[in-house]
Formats: C-alpha cells, sequence, structure tokens
C-alpha cells in the first residue's frame, strides 16, 4: 500500500500529474474537491469562495482540517486500489497528518517550476478566468499556510521546467514504474 502525495506551488503541476496517476488507473483525492464540498455545503460557489473556505475551515476546525476530511476518501479508495495519488497538499501541518494515518506507506513528491513559468502558464488558463487571484497572492496565501515548508520535506522533487510530455513522461516513470517504491520518509 502506497499514498503518494503532491506539493507544489500554484501552476507548478500537480493537476497534470493527477491526470498521468488517473491514466494508470492510480485513484486521485483531491484536497481540492475537499474544499469545494465544503463550499457546497455552505452553499457557496466553489469558484469565487474555495480560498475563504480552505482559510475558514483551518480556522474553524484547525490546521489539518483539510488533511483530516481527505481520509475517508484515501481509506475508500485503498479498500479496492494499492496505490492513491493526494493531490494537492498545503502544509506541514497536513503532511504530519498523513504521517500520523498512513505511517511510512506515505510517501511525499514536490514539483517545482519558477514563479516566471509557472505564471506564463496560470495567465494561458486565465483567459476564461480574468478574475482569478494575482499568482503572487496565491503564492503567499499558500506560503502562509506552510507550504514551504512541505515542499523542504519531501521526499523526491520533480521539476517541471520542460514540456508537458517530458513531464508526463516524468511522472508516468515514478508512477507506472513503481519508482515511489524506492522513497523513504
Ligand atoms: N510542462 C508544462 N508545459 C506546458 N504547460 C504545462 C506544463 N505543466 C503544466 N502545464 C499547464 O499549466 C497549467 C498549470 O498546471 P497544473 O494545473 O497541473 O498545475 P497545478 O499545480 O495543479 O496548479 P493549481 O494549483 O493552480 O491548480 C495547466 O494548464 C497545465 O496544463
Amino acid at each position: 500500500m502506497r499514498i503518494i502525495g503532491t506539493v507544489g506551488l500554484p501552476g507548478s503541476g500537480k493537476g497534470e500529474a493527477a491526470s498521468v496517476a488517473r491514466e494508470l488507473d492510480i485513484p486521485v483525492v483531491t484536497m481540492g474537491d475537499v474544499i469545494r464540498e465544503a463550499c457546497r455545503a455552505r452553499g457557496l460557489d466553489p469558484t469565487d469562495h474555495h480560498g475563504e473556505v480552505a482559510v475558514a475551515l483551518r480556522q474553524e476546525e484547525g490546521e489539518a482540517a483539510i488533511a483530516e476530511r481527505s481520509l475517508s476518501m484515501i481509506r475508500e479508495k485503498l479498500t479496492e486500489h494499492d496505490v492513491v495519488l493526494v493531490d494537492g497538499i498545503r502544509s506541514d501541518t497536513e503532511v504530519e497528518r498523513f504521517e500520523e494515518a498512513f505511517g511510512s506507506d506515505f510517501v511525499l513528491i514536490a514539483i517545482d517550476a519558477p514563479f516566471e513559468v509557472r505564471k506564463k502558464r496560470i495567465e494561458r488558463r486565465k483567459r476564461d478566468d480574468p478574475n482569478v487571484e494575482s499568482l503572487k497572492d496565491r503564492d503567499e496565501r499558500e506560503l502562509n499556510f506552510g507550504m514551504g515548508e512541505a515542499i523542504a520535506d519531501a521526499d523526491m522533487t520533480i521539476e517541471n521546467t520542460k514540456t508537458i510530455e517530458a513531464y508526463h513522461k516524468q511522472i508516468r516513470k515514478v508512477l507506472e514504474e513503481g519508482e515511489y517504491n524506492d522513497l523513504q520518509r
């Protein structure tokens, strides 16, 4: 059994890693989905209130709130699959919660790309949604949650600075050839 977490700043490539996992029939639990579900439960539109609800959940239920809420989703996938990808871990507190829940079966992969590269990618995506928070603000918000510490604590770092094909290939190598099995926390 393996629980593979990914951590990385906005636009680094977590979503693309999750797509590759799905292609390989590895189930993905997205922390974003947990937040979107909480938005809907509060009658709020996730498009406008995602960040705010993420902050509120942590204030109301503690720093590990979102990780906590994702655990049952992960355990459910583990009844039928040996490997689960957890997309978008946000803080060192969340990392600790996963370690506590899964011990050495949990490994953490950081995905990294420089600010300018991420900015270009996000701008390309932004055309459909011009109101999104600036990348600098998002970076700041994520880093305030403790993402820097989580990134520093990863068991492996993947640089996503080249083509999308090269990146997919790299992720496939880790997931398909079981490279994650060599990782140790
Ligand atoms: N190597 C790459 N080359 C070109 N485009 C890329 C590359 N990696 C990712 N992208 C694109 O950049 C955008 C951001 O990538 P992705 O959604 O995977 O990042 P993310 O870390 O999940 O970001 P967020 O936290 O904002 O959701 C997407 O539109 C994605 O298709």
